[in-house]
């Protein structure tokens, strides 16, 4: 090998592909009851089945007046009772009909509703029908949702909003979930600092720690914040030693090749380094593995580097360890709206907005650049040894399918 033979880059369907293999064989399995009001985020540990019909009977789609149809031969009907939402009512007598509002049970006997604006009620108290009627019209009908039994959300399941408005209907106070992932969060890099001390010379401020932690709660686990780590093999080794009893080390900075990047030597000494070097960029020199059998994922420390790369493999890597089967971001295709003429050995993940229709990268694409992700509304994908015109299609993957 001459000096300038240089190994070859993983592709990143071939490192997500490892690194969810390694998430299936060291998933989180313990599980705990949570109240509806902490499940936000939290991850479905065993199918959620109805313990009740959904509607749990029929009832009235709008406000009207419930009626047998078989009791109706085109004349007026006697209004018999009054039935509003959260009130029971009594069978209905034959040969008459029930004032109803949307969402009342209706009566037994009735099995159809007319909505007012069909009806005209004199004063002699009975209604008159304008419209023809059909059987069942405006009955939402019990079960027609859900039946008792049935599986609503499968195992693995993420719960948002719709979910827990889903399990709330259901009248499910505590769901079943996977226990929350213990995360470790290490900054390494000599020259950082915290926001709210004044910069010395050399100095930047620490925006990974905060980017991380941030996403971090977002995804439901809970982070055990390990601060600033200087450049020293021998605190590398110490950080990384302190912490038994995480489920995940997610460090940034000190990956690449520079005299002053220990992460990887660490993980070669007394675990093992199983990706390096990724066809991504930016991201390039992601480095995963484990210390003394702690995972330990190291994103590259250069901001949007971190962002890409927690996006697009540790987020995945996170979610699947909690059962969660579809991980990765889908996106969409999009015309382009510039060229690209650097065909590059590096898929390339563009910090892009979309404008009237095209999709519009931010002019500095330096993965140094934090501000180019806050410009964007998501993620260009350039694939490898690409040229693009404007007008050819691409994927773009919008940023809201990964912060959650
Ligand atoms: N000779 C080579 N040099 C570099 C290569 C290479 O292949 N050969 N790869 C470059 C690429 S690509 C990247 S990405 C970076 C990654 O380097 P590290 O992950 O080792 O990160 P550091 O060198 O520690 O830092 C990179 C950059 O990011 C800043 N940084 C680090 N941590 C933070 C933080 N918490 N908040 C804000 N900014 C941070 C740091 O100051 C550096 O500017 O390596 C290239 N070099
Ligand atoms: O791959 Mo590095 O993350 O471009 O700067
Ligand atoms: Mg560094």
């Amino acid at each position: 090998m001459s000096c300038c033979d240089k190994p070859g880059l993983m592709p990143v369907e071939a490192a997500l592909a490892r690194l969810l293999a390694q998430a299936e064989a060291s998933a989180i399995v313990e599980c705990e009851r949570v109240n509806l009001s902490d499940a936000a985020g939290r991850v479905l540990a065993e199918p959620l089945l109805a313990p009740l019909d959904l509607p749990p009977w029929d009832n009235s789609a709008m406000d009207g007046y419930a009626l047998r149809l078989a009791d109706w031969n085109g004349e007026p009907l006697v209004v018999s009772q009054r039935i509003q939402a959260g009130s029971a009512p009594v069978p209905l007598q034959s040969g008459t009909c029930a004032r109803i509002f949307t969402g009342a049970p209706l009566p037994a006997g009735a099995d159809t509703v007319e909505m007012q604006e069909n009806a005209v009620l004199s004063e002699d108290g009975r209604v008159a029908f304008c419209e023809p009627l059909k059987l069942g019209q405006n009955v939402r009908a019990q079960g027609q949702e859900t039946r008792i039994g049935d599986s609503v959300l499968p195992a693995g399941t993420r719960l948002g909003p719709i979910e827990l408005g889903l399990a709330a209907s259901l009248g499910c106070a505590e769901l079943t979930v996977r226990r929350r992932p213990r995360v470790a969060v290490l900054s390494t890099g000599d020259e950082l600092i915290e926001p709210g001390q004044p910069l010395g010379p050399g100095q930047i401020y620490n925006s990974n720690r905060r980017l991380l932690i941030a996403w971090l709660q977002r995804l439901g686990c809970e982070v055990v914040d390990g601060g600033i780590l200087l450049d020293d093999l021998e605190l590398t080794r110490a950080a990384l030693g302190a912490l038994r009893d995480v489920d995940l080390i997610l460090s940034t900075g000190g990956v690449s090749v520079g005299e002053a990047d220990f992460l990887g030597m660490a993980l070669r000494e007394e675990g093992e380094q199983a990706l390096w070097k990724l066809a991504i960029k930016p991201g390039k020199p992601l480095t995963c593995g484990q210390f003394r059998g702690v995972p330990v994922i190291g994103l590259p420390g250069n901001p949007a580097s971190t962002l890409v790369t927690f996006g697009l493999l540790a987020r995945p890597y996170l979610l699947r360890r909690l059962g969660v089967q579809r991980v990765e971001p889908l996106g969409f295709p999009m015309p382009a709206g510039f060229t690209w003429n650097k065909p590059g050995k590096r898929r390339e993940y563009l910090r892009a907005r979309l404008e009237n229709g095209r999709v519009v990268p931010y002019p500095n694409q330096s993965s140094g650049v934090l501000r180019s992700a806050a410009w964007a509304e998501g993620f260009a994908e350039v694939l490898e040894n690409t040229t693009l015109s404007v007008g050819d299609s691409l994927r773009f993957i919008p940023l809201s399918e990964i912060l959650g």
